[in-house]
């Protein structure tokens, strides 16, 4: 291995309580809220096909214009505690909310930049209000921070000469000032969710970002902050130059899920999600497919079977209310959920080999195995192969715990078959498991 002062300096995941927390909720809301929502991925006529959030980098858009959105932002249907009720219902267990995305713009009354909430009509604090009702609902928050600051004079994406150095190191200041500052305002919040560390300005600067991390981790112990942040002093982000991981978490699954558990190598990790293709922020006309409830809710029981947490982006209007496809998305995974929220929050990886039906789920530290099937077999067999040393001792539905008597078709090997096939939402079933073969559960599970 190489010698490195700014690389990971823990081997395999973390084991204190904050972190076990975070690992059990499993289960987030994305929250992209900003100026960008005004012009909500439109802009003269004209429709812009980037994300919604990124319009001012849109030739078509002057920044000139942009900057002046700001003007306009006056969320007169805000209802925190409404928002907070919609996503509790959705069962999310936490909540990640751009404190700042990458065009500067604060949602807070930040003392470290003018341009923020203080300067647009609604005056008020947009955090505060939203931080509190989400935690009296009884959901965690995090800050997404956007490094990258297209606002801020001092912003370089490299530094090239003396003048940008100078500039750099202003900014890592503010930086640094701007996340006390959060952290001081909302004593509360769980953790920083990093986002825009791609440039060079960043991540060649290792020891900064190192620095950063244990500076914010001193004045709230216990944040949980993924592998965004960090650089290592080669300028490795993500995995240092050794291969290991930097941060709490793998926070490099963007739009996109790990297929197999070793694709994950071990690390805790977390996938977020946009509902269309690609669109963060606020858009007005959604383009490309558009996901379904079914589809969310497989990608959800995907990620925990392997291990990991999974995070659905919502991008409210600029008024403060949520368009109908993400309402609608709210209350059908809801409904779900309310039924089957025991196979998602403290799930971890079963260890039982992969079947078509689909995904197996272990409570954490429990031999209750939940089996989330999406694909009905025509045959209306579902394969189960115990891993070794690993018995069945009994199986039922968890909506309403009819038992179900497996066909043994070979060693430790079963078919179960379902009350009926027909189903329009994943089914879950309950597998009882024992490292001791015998004690099994009424059934006789011998061949039928
Ligand atoms: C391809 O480059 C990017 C850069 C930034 C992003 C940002 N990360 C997501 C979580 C959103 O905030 C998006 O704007 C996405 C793709």
């Amino acid at each position: 291995t190489i010698a490195l002062q700014h690389g990971a300096h823990r081997i395999g995941n973390r084991t204190d309580a904050d972190m076990a927390r975070w690992r059990s909720l499993r289960f987030g809301q994305f929250i992209h809220w900003g100026v960008y929502a005004i012009a909500g991925g439109e802009w003269n006529g004209k429709v812009y096909n980037g994300a919604a959030e990124w319009i001012r980098s849109w030739k078509e858009m002057p920044h000139e214009e942009y900057d002046k959105l700001y003007r306009q932002f006056n969320p007169v249907n805000f209802n925190p505690q409404q928002w907070a009720s919609q996503a509790k219902d959705m069962g999310a267990k936490y909540m990640i909310i751009t404190t700042k995305h990458h065009d500067g713009f604060c949602l807070w009354p930040s003392k470290y930049s003018k341009y923020n909430i203080a300067a647009s009509p609604w005056k008020k604090d947009l955090l505060g209000p939203m931080i509190d009702a989400y935690n009296k609902a009884g959901i965690d928050v995090y800050l997404y921070f956007s490094i990258i600051d297209w606002n801020h004079p001092d912003y370089r994406p490299s530094l090239k000469n003396a003048a940008d150095s100078a500039a750099g190191k202003r900014f890592q200041v503010f930086v640094k000032n701007q996340l006390a500052e959060l952290l001081q305002r909302y004593p509360t919040i769980k953790g920083f969710w990093f986002d825009g560390t791609w440039d060079a300005s960043w991540k060649n600067d290792g020891a900064f970002t190192d620095e950063l991390e244990q500076y914010l981790q001193s004045i709230h112990p216990g944040l949980v902050m993924g592998s965004r942040l960090r650089a290592d002093e080669k300028g490795a982000r993500h995995f240092d130059s050794n291969g290991r991981l930097m941060g709490d978490y793998e926070q490099g699954w963007e739009r996109k899920l790990p297929e197999k558990i070793e694709d994950v190598h071990g690390n805790d990790w977390e996938a977020v999600m946009t509902v269309p293709e690609n669109q963060w922020g606020y858009h007005a006309k959604w383009m490309g497919h558009v996901k379904s409830a079914n589809e969310i809710l497989e990608m959800l029981v995907k990620s925990v079977s392997l291990n990991g947490n999974f995070v659905l982006n919502f991008g409210p209007k600029a008024d403060g209310t949520f368009r109908k496809e993400e309402q609608d998305l709210m209350t059908n995974i809801g409904a779900w959920m309310k039924v089957n929220g025991d196979a998602i929050y403290n799930g971890t990886y079963a260890g039982f080999e992969k079947q078509d039906w689909g995904y197996y789920i272990r409570k954490t530290g429990t031999d209750s195995v939940y089996m989330v099937v999406f694909n009905m077999p025509v045959s209306g067999n579902l394969r189960v192969k115990m891993p070794a040393r690993t018995y069945l001792t009994g199986v039922s539905m968890l909506q309403n715990n009819v038992p179900l008597t497996p066909e043994l078709i070979g060693r430790e090997e079963y078919f179960l078959r379902l009350p009926n096939k027909q189903s329009d939402v994943p089914v879950v079933i309950l597998l009882k498991t024992s490292t001791k073969e015998g004690n099994k559960e009424g059934g006789n599970f011998e061949k039928a």
